[in-house]
Parts: structure tokens; sequence; C-alpha cells
């Protein structure tokens, strides 16, 4: 048995062209959707994720605002570029890119995003309202998987989804949506204290596999006709990536996506709808 693709690719080129409508809708009534970034530091990977979502932004016809700061810039530097995104009234949502260079206090720097702007939902605030169930900005990685999972009509409600990992952006906020009502999954969150992670794995029809470590999933951990969803995003000695799902696991499993081309493109995506759906909603709050 060969798993079949879920393809991140192909669905959030469809979700860019329904985006691409809606931005349309909104320009037509003068309103223009505008996402900020501030990058920090040149590391390669964040500067290309970067250049990607300014890409993004003109295809659909999101205006975009992009502030670069050098590696060695200070904690009131990054700061101040913040707070003039959160002062600039082209700059509808924004995102700090993550991780900051070493040095920078990560948590003082999200915390000073006006939880407004935050484009990532990974404002104290905004995580606060998702434990709370109230309408906020979903972190873009884990509205991707969702969001990637119904496309392709996995079933999620009843299921049992193993996260591995535990990060910001992905682990922690992935079983929260998990567990809404609207998707009604049970959630096992393994991190590196996990003791049988292969046990776990067995019992899981969705792995989310976002632990930074290559192939740590491999096939014989896999439930046959499982959804494995690959978030992992490591380097080999030519640069390639490497995900956290062994080559294997496609021998196994229902539904896997492929790295590239999975989970990324799916973030990517998200970041745009939550820039849309929060100027539809400003644009029907203004009547
Ligand atoms: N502020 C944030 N920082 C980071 C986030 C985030 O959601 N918000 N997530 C990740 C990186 N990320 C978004 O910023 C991201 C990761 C991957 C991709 C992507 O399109 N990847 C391509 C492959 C790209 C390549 O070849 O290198 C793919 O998977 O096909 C986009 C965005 C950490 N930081």
């Amino acid at each position: 048995m060969t798993a079949q693709t879920l393809d991140g690719k192909a669905v959030a080129a469809t979700i860019k062209s329904e985006l691409r409508e809606r931005v349309d809708a909104l320009r037509a009534r003068g309103i223009t959707p505008g996402l900020g970034t501030i990058l920090v530091g040149d590391d390669p990977a964040s500067r290309w994720y970067v250049g990607a979502k300014h890409k993004d932004c003109a295809e659909i016809g999101i205006e975009s605002i992009r502030i670069d700061l050098p590696a060695d810039a200070s904690q009131a530097e990054v700061e101040a570029a913040v707070d003039q995104l959160n002062a600039d009234p082209a700059c509808t949502l924004y995102i700090v890119q993550l991780p900051l260079p070493k040095g920078l206090d990560e948590n003082a720097v999200i915390g000073r995003i006006d939880p407004a702007k935050d484009a990532d939902g990974l404002h104290p605030t905004n995580l606060g309202w998702l434990v709370l169930g109230k309408a906020a900005p979903l972190p873009c990685t884990p509205r991707g998987i969702l969001e990637l999972l119904r496309r392709h009509e996995v079933e999620i409600a009843g299921r049992h989804a193993v996260v591995v990992g535990r990060g910001i952006t992905v682990g922690r906020p992935m079983g929260l949506l998990l567990t809404r009502r609207s998707e009604n999954a049970t959630v096992t969150l393994c991190h590196t204290g996990t003791q049988d992670l292969a046990a776990e794995v067995r019992r899981a029809d969705i792995v989310i596999a976002a632990a930074g470590v290559p192939g740590i999933i491999t096939g014989d951990m896999v439930k046959p006709g499982a959804a494995l969803l690959d978030v992992g995003v490591s380097r080999d000695e030519d640069g390639k990536i490497v995900g956290d799902l062994a080559p294997d696991v496609w021998e196994t499993a229902g539904w896997v996506t492929p790295n590239p081309g999975g989970v990324g493109p799916m973030t990517r995506a998200m970041l745009l709808s939550n820039v849309v759906d929060f100027s539809e909603a400003q644009a029907e709050d203004a009547g």
C-alpha cells in the first residue's frame, strides 16, 4: 500500500485563488489589506520564508510592508520596529519572523505586538482567546494543517491525534485547535520527556510531526491508514530539507504530506487568510 498525498502545494494554490477574489472585492470597496513583516538577522531559511510571504501578497493583491533589521539589532531596535507597525494604518496585520537571533527576548517582542494586529495569532491575548474559545487570528501552521485535512476529507472528529513537539508556533497551539468542539479530536502531546514515543504514535489516526528531528517517525511506528503531517525542516549537507517522517512511512500510512510541498505552503496560505478574514471583519464592522 502506498499512502495518498496531502498536497499542500496544490491546496495552497486553490486557497490563494479564492483569496484573490475576496481581496478584489475588498479593494472594490476601497479597502486594501496590508501585511507587515519584521525580519531580524540573516538566517537563510527565515529570509526565504519572508521573501515568499511578500511574493504571495503581491500575487493576491495584498500590500506588504517589510522591515529588515541586522542580526546585531538591539532589543530596543526590534521593539521600535514593532511600535512602528502597531502605528502604521497601512499595515492591517503583521508578523515577527521567528526565531529571533539569540540574545533577544522573543516573548517581550511578541507581547509588544498590538493583539489586534497579530497575523500569527501568537500574542498571549490571542492564544488566551483560543483557550477560551473566542474567535481570534489562529497560528498559521496549525490552521493550515486542519485546512489541509479538511480539503482532503480526512476525518478529524473522534480521531486520536498525536502531536510530536511542544513549540509555540506548532505543537502547543495544534493541540488546542484539535480539541476544540469544532474539531473534536482526542490529543496526545509528545515531547522530549515522552517515554515511549513509538507506542504513542502507533495509537494515532493523525500524527503531526513537529519535533525537528530528521526521520524520527519511522514506518514501524505508523498505524495502517493514519494521516501523517510533516512539519520538520532539518537540512542535509546539501541544504535539502529532511523532514521528521522517514521515507518508509509511505508504505503504511493512508495520507502523508510531502516535504517540501506539504505543510509549508499551507502555513503561508493561512497567513494570507488571517489578513483577508480580518480585513473583511473590519469592513463589516465599519458598515
Ligand atoms: N512568525 C512566525 N515565524 C515562523 C513561523 C510562523 O508561522 N510564524 N513558522 C515557521 C516558518 N514558516 C513561516 O514563517 C514557513 C515554513 C515553511 C514554508 C514553506 O513554504 N516551505 C516550503 C519549502 C521552502 C524551502 O525550500 O526552504 C515547503 O514546505 O514547500 C513557509 C513558511 C518558523 N517561523
